[in-house]
């Protein structure tokens, strides 16, 4: 059988998409929703290898793809050591710090197992690119003000890089003329300033910047110093509290964007209250990532879900379009990003990157 095809997998804290592409063209997607009854059965990421596995090879026995029809598969790439960014093969080096999480728990740290779990079977190649540890950063943005701790690049790397080339091609600019402030603004908020095509500092999606969906973001720190030593709380509980139950969903009891919105709607104040207060940080921190590039910023580009909301953007614009113009690419195409990177190589526009001679093989 004639191999044409290149399967894209990208798993999420609720779902798992997969694609399949021929060349550019998407031929068929596919979102496997998890029920959170299901993945709470697994105490690790990594453990819910065979069960999203398993989910996939049904999905391709159903649609009738054979393995021997696959060129490469290739998987969003997860918690990493700091990398920089592009297209790497996944190797066993690579495996091993994806199932310990070298950098944490994240449901990306399954997109190169998945990867290279059905490569191996079908005898091909396996993928990731521009992974949420893709670090760019200068040396100076990487002090954090404690000598034990360093600020880390943990960024919405595969989106924001697709749509900073895509604005650039817009405009018939190389990326590596522009300076973006890129915002990408899902269930966590990557704000990145782009330099000459580099991420060169990001609030980190996971812990810090503004509040979102379901994180708090950066917090007054004697407070949670305290919390965490009222004898309240379980170190997994306050984990939770950062990320998974804070942000818009600590408040109102939802991390879902459109019904804060029929809330506010239907008059309620405080549910306005607590979506305005995420737009005026999030405004806030573009601002502080323009100064990061001097204030020469040719776009600030917001993107993610939460662009599709008219009444967010219009919030935040007010606060920003004195910087730059402000262009919404609302949504993420990571399935898109993640064949082009793929193609990139296979079709010899760029050599895959080798995971352990680009990291800190003993950091
Ligand atoms: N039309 C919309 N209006 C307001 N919020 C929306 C809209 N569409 C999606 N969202 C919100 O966007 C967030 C999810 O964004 P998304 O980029 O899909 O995140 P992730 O991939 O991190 O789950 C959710 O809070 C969702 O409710
Ligand atoms: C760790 C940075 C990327 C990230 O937070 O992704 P999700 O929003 O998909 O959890």
């Amino acid at each position: 059988m004639e191999r044409k095809y290149v399967l894209a997998i990208n798993p999420g804290s609720t779902s798992t998409k997969v694609s399949l592409f021929e060349e550019n063209k998407e031929l068929k997607t596919f979102k496997i929703d998890h029920k959170k009854q299901e993945l709470d059965n697994y105490k690790r990421i990594a453990d819910q290898y065979d069960y999203r596995l398993n989910l996939i090879k049904d999905w391709l026995q159903r649609e009738n793809i054979d393995l021997s029809s696959l060129r490469a598969v290739v998987g969003r790439g997860g918690l990493l050591r700091p990398m920089p960014g592009g297209t790497y093969i996944v190797s066993d080096f690579m495996i091993e710090d994806l199932k310990i999480g070298i950098q944490g728990e994240h449901a990306s740290n399954l997109g190169g197992m998945l990867a290279k779990g059905l490569g191996d079977l079908a005898d091909i190649p396996s993928f990731i690119v521009d992974p949420v540890a893709v670090d760019e950063f200068h040396e100076v943005a990487r002090i954090s003000g404690l000598n034990e701790i360093s600020r880390k690049s943990l960024i919405h790397a595969l989106n924001i890089k697709a749509v900073a080339h895509r604005r650039a091609n817009e405009i018939n600019k190389d990326l590596k003329d522009m300076n973006l402030v890129v915002a990408h603004l899902g269930g966590g908020i990557s704000i990145a300033p782009i330099e000459n095509g580099k991420m060169i500092d990001v609030n980190n999606a996971k812990e810090m910047g503004p509040f979102s969906p379901d994180r708090t973001g950066g917090l007054p720190m004697g407070d949670i110093v305290k919390m965490c030593y009222s004898g309240k709380y379980t170190l997994n509980e306050m984990k939770l509290k950062v990320q998974g139950e804070g942000g818009l969903f600590s408040y109102l009891g939802t991390m879902d964007g459109r019904e804060v919105e029929d809330r506010i709607n239907q008059g309620d104040k405080y549910s306005k209250l607590i979506y305005d207060a995420m737009a005026y940080q999030i405004g806030k921190e573009i601002g502080a990532y323009s100064t990061v590039l001097k204030g020469k910023v040719d776009n600030i580009i917001l993107t993610g879900g939460l662009a599709y909301s008219s009444y967010l953007m219009e919030k935040i614009k007010e606060m920003i379009e004195f910087i730059a113009e402000v262009v919404v690419y609302p949504g993420e195409d990571e399935m898109d990003a993640l064949n082009k990177g793929a193609l990139r190589v296979i079709n010899g526009y760029e050599e895959a990157k080798i995971y352990e001679t680009e990291v800190d093989i003993n950091g």
